[in-house]
């Protein structure tokens, strides 16, 4: 069966729209898991940040998908446990 471009891009895009909506969605979840961590390690006296575990996280993002991984963990470090 053939299609036309604007078929192909239509169903492409639906596909990136629902992917879109799942890696939100992951966000979320990463978020209130990310607090759970923060909250107790406050509640037993240590800090919010803890910046040798960032390092590992900004090093695997860096390792999967190069430079613009580094701001992408970033930003999710943001998301995740506000501005320092
Ligand atoms: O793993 C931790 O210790 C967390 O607090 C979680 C988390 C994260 O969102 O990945 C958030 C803040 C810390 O600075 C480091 C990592």
């Amino acid at each position: 069966m053939t299609t036309t471009p604007e078929v192909t891009i239509a169903d492409a895009r639906e596909r990136i729209d629902s992917l879109d909506d799942r890696i939100i969605g992951l966000i979320q979840e990463r978020m209130a898991v990310s607090s759970v961590v923060q909250q107790t390690r406050i509640a037993s006296g240590g800090r919010r940040v803890h910046l040798a575990r960032e390092m590992e996280i900004l090093s695997r993002y860096r390792e999967a998908l190069g430079k613009p991984g580094t701001s992408l963990a970033m930003t999710l470090l943001e998301l995740c446990r506000g501005r320092i």
